[in-house]
């Protein structure tokens, strides 16, 4: 578990301070993958550099497993940098040195491992990654995704129990980020280690994280599960990822709208409910008729999720509508 309690950041430039994060309280379950999403300049790296100490904050606690990590010495900080591993927009990779190399690195700073076992140990973190093949060749002989893969293998060397990703997939393109980001969940699955990482785009939340908080001015405006904070975005910042990655442009969607005739409710799916046949068994028990004025399905994570904009008109929608409550779906009345 990983808690930041109140915590705040501000540096220290030409005498003055700047703040970068202004209060920040946040719990991040073991073995989960939480999202930290935002603007630029809205303190993302300021914060996933906090939790392994890169930067001290200026005020509040940093918790991992009950520990202060604030208040840690120079050899128990080492011992925290190994527990947790990060991964980086850029790679970071030593180009001079062999892929085997890069990933041996932090093995021999380590110092617990004697030659053969580390050779072992870097086989089996190349196969994890798929780069079994590269172990003698150089970075600038790999792409992008390749390199990335790399930058994890070298992460989990030494076995930590985090993983922070710095915008790990924003230099990649769409095709190449999904594969990594696959790569991610598999390892967060076999291995059961906490990811956090934070991002500029609301899809990579909804591949891989179970938890999003959005980060706004140096402030938390928003946490909740991904399925609840992307079906329900509720504070503007929060809106307007969504709504980017959804292609919904809000305004104009209600301005359609004012020549429908009916009562036009949104309807949100979760989980199964989703490929049921209910919309049009509900219509007919209740003699009412609909139009869909909007709609998407899709998947967060792994949860098949769906909603829909529709007009009702016709005998008994408020049967319907409480006929849909009953069924789990969540209903709001837009008009
Ligand atoms: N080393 C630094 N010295 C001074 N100010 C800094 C430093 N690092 C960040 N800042 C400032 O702190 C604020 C938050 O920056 P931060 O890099 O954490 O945001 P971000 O959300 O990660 O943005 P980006 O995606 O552009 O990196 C910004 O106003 C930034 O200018």
């Amino acid at each position: 578990m990983i808690k930041l309690e109140n915590v705040s950041k501000a540096y220290r430039v030409d005498g003055r301070d700047i703040p970068a994060l202004a209060g920040v309280s946040l719990s991040i379950t073991a073995g989960s993958v939480f999202g930290i999403i935002g603007h630029s300049g809205a303190g993302k790296s300021t914060l996933i550099r906090l939790i392994n100490l890169l930067e001290r904050p200026t005020g509040g606690r940093i918790l991992l497993d009950g520990d202060d990590v604030t208040e840690l010495n120079a050899s128990a900080l080492r011992g925290l940098r190994q527990q947790v591993g990060m991964i980086f927009q850029h790679f970071n990779l030593l180009g001079s040195k062999t892929i085997g190399e890069n990933v041996a690195f932090p093995l021999k700073i380590a110092g617990t491992l004697n030659k053969a076992q580390i050779t072992q140990r870097v086989d089996e973190l190349l196969a994890l990654v798929g780069l079994s093949d590269h172990r003698d060749k150089y970075p600038a002989q790999l792409s992008g995704g390749q390199k990335q893969r790399v930058g994890i293998a070298r992460a989990l060397a030494n076995r930590p129990k985090v993983l922070l990703c710095d915008e790990a997939t924003s230099a990649l393109d769409p095709q190449t980020t999904q594969s990594v980001l696959q790569l991610l969940l598999d390892i967060n699955k076999q291995l059961g280690l906490t990811i956090v990482l934070i991002t500029h785009e609301m899809d990579v939340i909804r591949t891989i994280c179970d938890r999003v908080a959005v980060i706004d001015g140096g402030l938390i405006v928003e946490e909740g599960p991904v399925t609840q904070v992307f079906l329900h975005p509720k504070h503007p910042t929060t809106r307007r990822f969504v709504f980017e990655a959804e292609h919904i442009d809000e305004n104009k969607q209600y301005d359609d709208y004012k020549h429908v005739e009916g009562k036009i409710v949104r309807l949100t799916f979760i989980g199964n409910s989703t490929y049921q046949p209910i919309l049009g068994s509900v219509a007919r028990d209740c003699a009412v008729d609909f139009s869909i004025l909007a709609g998407r399905i899709e998947r967060i994570k792994d949860t098949p999720c769906g909603q829909l904009t529709l007009a009702l008109s016709g005998r008994d929608v408020d049967a319907a509508l409480a006929r849909f409550s009953a069924e789990g779906i969540d209903v709001e009345v837009l008009r």
